[in-house]
């Protein structure tokens, strides 16, 4: 069960938002709520996405997904999917009626990935409604339930683009054979492996010039080492198909943005 629900995602997606709420002021019991809020949220969505895809992961052979090896059935999974959808609303709407309705609309975006989304052109846009939300669950839980800053939606949803080019990145081979033709698919593996930093690059100086206040010289550098990378990995002769290298740098590139993004939690609200 832990395999199929995409632990990966679930965790840093349940790590980056809590520490976004702590950084942006709630309180530690504020806190819990939005962490048990989005872990569910995040299971359902990792849970109906191993459901959903069963049928094509058998038969592209997927031995790593649970429900193809055997290691567990379809109904616990699918059973497991709408019981942590029900636990998400009620701890969702915890957090206040506007919060929460921003969060299930993520959720639902994701929902409607697992359910086709995926397989279209438009197979970024549930990433980055999902992550362009995040910041307004985050602030429309606090007093007084401010708008977040428009930077900070446009990063969210910029860094939800770019996880969705990256996720998909080492699957597009398998992904083609089982007919799921999603942007990245629709690109192909170079033109996708190019792409993959640009919204993350962007989201970082979104992050960087956004905010109020000057770039200072941590912003500076980390725009110069994340343009650095974008350009590493767009140059192909650079690196061999088979390299690891743009994968590697398009982390490092994400891990950076949600560096800032946490970073500058403190400014999502204006304080007097
Ligand atoms: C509220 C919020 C932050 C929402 C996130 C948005 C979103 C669309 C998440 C999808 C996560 C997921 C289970 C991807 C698996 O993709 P896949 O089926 O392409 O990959 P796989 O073959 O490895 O299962």
């Amino acid at each position: 069960m832990v395999r199929a629900c995409h632990p990966e995602p679930v965790v840093a997606v349940t790590a980056l938002i809590t520490a976004l709420a702590a950084a942006s002021g709630r309180s530690p019991g504020g806190c819990l709520l939005v962490a048990c809020a989005v872990f569910t949220g995040q299971l359902s969505v990792g849970w109906s996405n191993d459901r959903v895809d069963a049928r094509r992961d058998r038969a592209a052979g997927r031995q790593d997904k649970p429900l193809v090896s055997g290691a567990v059935g379809a109904g616990t999974v699918a059973a497991a999917a709408v019981g942590a959808l029900a636990l998400c609303v009620p701890l969702s709407v915890a957090n206040g009626v506007s919060a929460g309705a921003a969060h299930l609309a993520g959720v639902a975006a994701a929902w409607g990935y697992n359910l086709g989304v995926k397989r279209t052109v438009l197979s970024w846009l549930p990433y980055a409604v999902g992550f362009g939300l995040l910041p307004a669950f985050v602030t429309l839980g606090l007093p007084g339930r401010p708008w977040p800053p428009g930077w900070s939606v446009a990063a969210g949803a910029l860094l939800g683009v770019g996880a969705h080019v990256t996720n998909v990145l080492p699957d597009i081979d398998a992904d083609l054979a089982a007919g799921v033709r999603g942007l990245p698919q629709r690109l192909g593996r170079r033109r996708s492996r190019a792409l993959a930093p640009v919204p993350l690059f962007a989201a970082c100086a979104v992050l960087v010039f956004g905010p109020p206040g000057p770039a200072g010289v941590a912003g500076w550098a980390a725009l110069a080492v994340t343009g650095a990378l974008a350009v590493v990995t767009a140059v192909p002769a650079g690196a061999g198909s088979s390299s690891r290298l743009p994968f590697l740098a398009t982390l490092v590139t994400a891990a950076t943005a949600v560096a800032l993004l946490v970073l500058h939690g403190g400014s999502l609200v204006r304080r007097p």
